[in-house]
């Protein structure tokens, strides 16, 4: 059995330095560009951390394979083997980074046999560090992390995001979940901006569950792991085992309410990030 310890505190040590140069970009002025969407924008931060992460991971893992958010969105070919694969998605929150609006993350997850074997979403503003890695449970600043356990869904707080599709079957899909969940009720429905960041509040227990459709696998495969090592369920919205390419997610605090959210909520269609033709994640940008 693979021990991945070397490679997580590797990850973690260059999500922190990598932090810096997001952290000195926060205030600053960015040019934006547009990807596949007027509201899925880039900076040349985003592409900087990535390029950073990749050439610090490859100089001391060479044999290692990658998927970048950012690299892929420059026309590099999404592929997961099983080969040991780190999966980046350098600034989580690229719009709240554009506005200041505090919550921006790295997202840094490692597969071996297509497998998630450790997880870290480093949210930069707030200075904290979740990680799990497969088997030894989930941290928050190196305190251990455990979800709420709640069952009721009418006693939960519900995180999703109103991600980047503003196409009309996008839009009221999207809102139409929203006001299913309100009318049950849930207590509350809640959105950071960030996919990660918004997953790890569910393996906190500050939220009960965490929904959303049409993100992409650098987006949650890191916070997936770190539900699942904190207690929590984590699957596809149609109830079936969780796939990180499907572009569709439930994490909650436990089977019974991620089962409930799977009745209320549809999903719209979208492209697999593995499908060879899908091209929601990458516009050619350089
Ligand atoms: O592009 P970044 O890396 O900022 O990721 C965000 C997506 O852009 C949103 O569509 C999506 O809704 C989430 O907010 C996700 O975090
Ligand atoms: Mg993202
Ligand atoms: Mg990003």
């Amino acid at each position: 059995m693979a021990n991945w310890t070397d490679c997580l505190n590797f990850g973690i040590s260059i999500a922190k330095q990598a932090s810096e140069v997001v952290l000195s970009a926060f205030q600053q002025h960015k040019e934006v560009k547009l990807k596949s969407s007027p509201a899925d924008l880039v900076t040349e931060t985003d592409q900087r951390v990535e390029k950073i992460l990749i050439s610090a991971i490859r100089n001391r893992y060479p044999q290692h394979r990658f998927i970048g958010e950012e690299s892929v969105a420059a026309g590099e070919r999404l592929e997961l083997t099983d080969s040991p694969t780190w999966i980046i998605d350098p600034i989580d929150g690229t719009v709240n980074f554009v506005h200041r609006f505090p919550f921006v993350a790295i997202s840094i997850a490692f597969t071996f046999n297509k497998q998630i074997q450790f997880g870290i979403v480093y949210s930069c503003v707030e200075d904290k560090l979740f990680y799990a890695q497969r088997g030894g449970g989930a941290f928050l600043n190196g305190e251990p992390l455990y979800v709420s356990g709640q069952q009721d869904i009418s006693r939960c707080v519900v995180v999703t995001e109103i991600g980047a599709e503003r196409d009309d079957v996008a839009l009221s899909t999207t809102t139409s979940n929203i006001c299913r969940l309100l009318k049950l009720p849930v207590h509350g429905v809640r959105a950071l901006g960030t996919a990660a960041v918004d997953m790890c509040q569910v393996a906190t227990g500050g939220a009960d569950a965490y929904y959303h459709i049409g993100m992409h696998c650098w987006d949650i495969a890191a916070s997936a792991i770190i539900v699942q090592e904190a207690g929590g369920v984590v699957m596809d919205t149609d109830g079936s085992e969780f796939d990180m390419m499907s572009r569709r997610v439930i994490a909650a605090s436990s089977a019974t309410v991620a089962d409930r959210i799977a009745q209320v909520i549809q999903a719209f269609p979208c492209c697999r990030d593995d499908e060879d033709n899908c091209r929601c994640g990458a516009t050619g940008v350089n």
